[in-house]
């Protein structure tokens, strides 16, 4: 797992070899323990280089093994050997150096980084911190406030950053394995005292105190409840105000808190979850690997919306040229300057020019005749949807592949009105669409798998992360919402206050409590879904009872808040009053408060008290047994795929891991049993009744979310 070469003579070159990324598992620790014994202690050697397989030095730690018992060498006593050796060592740093990777490298003399490379600590965000000395070594190589933005965030940084930053000594555009041999050859006669990293003082600024403490408090507003940052606040702290020998004490006595932690896990989890997402397999038996996406050179977006100006800008802002339709003069205008505006901003952030040039803006459907590929993106209403599809498959080519935008309806009953059904798929953007990573691929029964690969393939290419998913009423994430928030607003009849929901809510880690978030999306979007389907307005039969609709129980509160004139942030009045129409700051609103009485004395209910724990239970555990019931109607074809939408599209906090990882994580058993008390209390709720697969499992003996699929095989898919 380490390759050991003599070049030039008295070079050893040590070469990582575990593909793909070469993560140091124990066999490569292995490696390079007798490798560097090796070349220690033959005397024709007088450097060495370490580099990694296939242009790429090093992924870090192999994250596999975290799960299980760890065998083989431990890192830092074995990279002690490296840095107190007599022989200079110099890293060749080509594509990433991530992790226990950079690690390696600054136990290394010096670093010579090809120009592409990306380095950095990521473990943080595997809720762990960088325990082969990297909390001890990187302030003492670039200072604290650097070393303490790097590894509390764990951004990665460009060879070019690295280099102002002090990280590498050196950045090449030649192959920086042979730049580094010479490097190492010049490198011999010189003292290498200066470049032990552990025999160094930190630099500190004088603000050591205030700087820890703003850092904290930054770390606990933005990330409530994350230990991991918090735990790297503390080992940099140790970097500066004690010896590398108790420093690096310090640094694995954190390491042992969070390692077992329930936050490790979960983000562990998650990074894998992400990577398995994008692995699709179709009920034909078509999957990911086996079948070619088609090149898409041009795009039209119909509709220039919200959703219709982000999904252009990330088509353009990929190269891909894009024809954008509106249907009237001045919509189009307002369109136009609109996406140019979020086009250049978008450049100047990321320090590129903005490519303009790739947008053409029309009126008319006919210009789209020639182009690979449609979005339609135009108001959610299934009559005008049809009516645009029937259109384009007059004048579009007949293997120009077709997208709906929708975030809900039917997308094999849009393929039915075209001439090409199998060539139809939903693309489910989420808003503001250049900004938001997730991407549901919706597979309607007719879509092929060609169109399948084509439009994960295009998300990807988009930068997001693009989720497989089956066709029916809201796909997955909007299907799981309808329990979700149904329970927040009979918590709200039963006791609880808008405040106290969204609180509890936004301590166990969502960026935004249910109703806080929906007086950011917009509050009238429901309420117009609610009224096309009959739960509200005039259609309602006037002898249906007043709190039970098809039914089951239903709660009108969000309706009457909407009567009011009152959508959320657009005009300044929802579930919270804002200092104006477009505000973002959110404040109790006494009228919401005696609303919610008002109408509790209407029909007699006595309000109670409401634990913290309960607004969670039944939340997340109706939306959760929502997501057990996808999975057994194969509208999803995996939990993690699920746990990925829930992550990318609805600010579940990623250290919870997403709603069916945290079910696991309560124990499945604890679920059930927590929906059969609810469901008893709530018997017309539907949603809390177990599902049958949740039973299923727990009869299984509560399998862990990697097993569930054997126990789902058998289920129909639809996917
Ligand atoms: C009580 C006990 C206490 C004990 C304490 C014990 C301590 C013991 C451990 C000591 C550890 C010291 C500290 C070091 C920790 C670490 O290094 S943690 C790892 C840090 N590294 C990362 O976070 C990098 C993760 N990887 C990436 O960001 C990307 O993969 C990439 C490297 C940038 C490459 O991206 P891309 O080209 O897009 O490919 P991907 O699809 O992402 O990956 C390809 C496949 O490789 C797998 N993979 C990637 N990295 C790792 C890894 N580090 N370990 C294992 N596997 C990895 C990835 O899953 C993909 O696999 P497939 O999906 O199967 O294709």
């Amino acid at each position: 797992m380490a390759r050991y070469e003599l070049v030039k003579r008295s070079v050893a070159l040590i070469t990582l070899t575990n593909p793909p990324v070469n993560a140091l598992s124990s066999a490569v620790r292995h490696g390079i323990a007798k490798t560097m014994e090796r070349a220690l202690s033959d005397p024709k050697v007088t450097a060495v280089v370490i580099c990694g397989e296939n242009g790429r030095f090093c992924g870090g730690a192999d994250i596999r093994e975290f799960a299980g018992p760890l065998r083989g060498p431990p890192l830092v006593p074995l990279l002690d050997s490296i840095e107190a050796g007599e022989k200079p060592v110099v890293a060749a740093i080509e594509g990433v150096a991530l992790g226990g990777g950079l690690e390696l490298a600054l136990f290394c003399h010096y670093r010579i980084a090809h120009f592409k490379a990306r380095l950095g600590l990521p473990e943080v965000t595997l809720g762990i911190l960088p325990a082969a000395g990297g909390t001890q070594r990187l302030p003492r190589l670039i200072g604290i406030p650097a070393a303490l933005e790097l590894i509390t965030t764990g951004r990665h940084v460009s060879a070019q950053e690295a280099l102002k930053l002090g990280i590498v000594d050196q950045v090449t555009e030649q192959n920086a394995c042979e730049v580094a041999v010479e490097f190492a050859l010049r490198a011999v006669a010189k003292p290498l005292s200066s470049r032990r990293l552990s025999s160094l003082t930190t630099p500190c600024p004088p603000n050591l105190d205030a700087l820890l403490e703003a850092v904290t408090m930054q770390i606990q507003k933005k990330a409530r409840g994350v230990m991991a940052p918090l735990a790297c606040v503390q080992a940099v702290r140790a970097a500066a105000t004690m010896p590398y020998s108790q420093g690096i004490k310090r640094e694995s006595e954190l390491m042992a808190t969070l390692f077992n932690s329930g936050q490790a896990r979960a983000l562990q989890y998650c990074f894998f979850a992400e990577r398995t997402a994008g692995k699709w397999t179709l009920p034909s038996g078509a999957q990911w690997n086996d079948i070619k996406p088609r090149e898409i050179r041009s795009a039209a977006v119909i509709g220039l919306g919200t959703m219709g100006r982000g999904i252009a800008v990330s088509l353009a802002r990929v190269g891909i040229p894009v024809i954008a339709v509106e249907s009237d003069k001045k919509l189009l205008e307002t369109g136009r300057q609109m996406v140019i505006g979020m086009l250049e901003r978008d450049a100047k952030r990321r320090g590129v020019s903005a490519s303009h040039n790739l947008l053409k803006f029309t009126l008319g459907l006919q210009d789209l005749k020639d182009v690979d590929l449609v979005i339609e993106a135009v108001f959610e209403d299934m009559a005008l949807k049809k009516s645009v599809f029937r259109e384009l498959s007059k004048v579009c080519r007949p293997a120009t592949l077709f997208c709906t935008n929708t975030s809900g309806l039917d997308v094999d009953a849009l393929a039915g009105v075209t001439d090409r059904p199998q060539l139809v798929i939903g693309m489910h953007f989420f808003s503001p669409a250049h900004v938001m990573k997730l991407l549901e691929v919706v597979c309607g029964p007719r879509s092929s798998s060609e169109i399948v690969a084509t439009a994960m393939s295009l998300g990807k290419r988009m930068g997001k992360v693009s989720v497989a998913v089956g066709n029916c009423p809201g796909f997955v994430g909007n299907r799981m919402l309808k329990p979700y928030s149904d329970q927040a607003t009979f918590l709200l009849e039963e006791g609880a206050t808008p405040e106290q929901i969204d609180k509890a809510l936004e301590d166990f880690g969502f960026a935004m409590g249910v109703f806080r978030m929906s007086d950011l999306a917009g509050l009238d979007v429901g309420w117009r879904v609610r009224k096309e389907s009959g739960l509200t307005g005039p259609d309602v039969d006037p002898k249906n009872p007043p709190r039970r609709r098809q039914g089951r129980k239903y709660c009108p509160i969000p309706d009457m808040v909407c009567e009011q004139g009152r959508f959320g942030q657009k005009t300044g009045r929802g579930w919270y009053m804002y200092d104006k129409p477009g505000g973002t700051k959110a404040k109790p609103d006494p009228l919401i408060q005696n609303l919610i009485e008002m109408y509790r004395n209407r029909y007699g209910i006595q309000p109670r008290n409401i634990t913290d724990q309960e607004i969670i239970e039944r939340c997340l555990f109706a939306l959760a047994n929502e997501g057990f019931r996808i999975l057994e109607d194969g509208i999803a074809a995996r939990p993690e795929d699920i746990d990925v939408i829930y992550l990318f599209g609805y600010g579940f906090p990623r250290h919870r891991g997403g709603p069916m990882f945290y079910a696991s994580m309560v124990g499945l058993q604890r679920v059930l049993e927590r929906l059969e008390h609810y469901h008893q209390a709530h018997p017309d709720v539907p949603h809390l009744e177990p599902s049958p697969l949740l039973k299923k499992l727990v009869a299984c003996g509560s399998p862990p979310v990697q097993k569930w699929r054997e126990h789902i095989k058998t289920m129909h898919s639809h996917l």
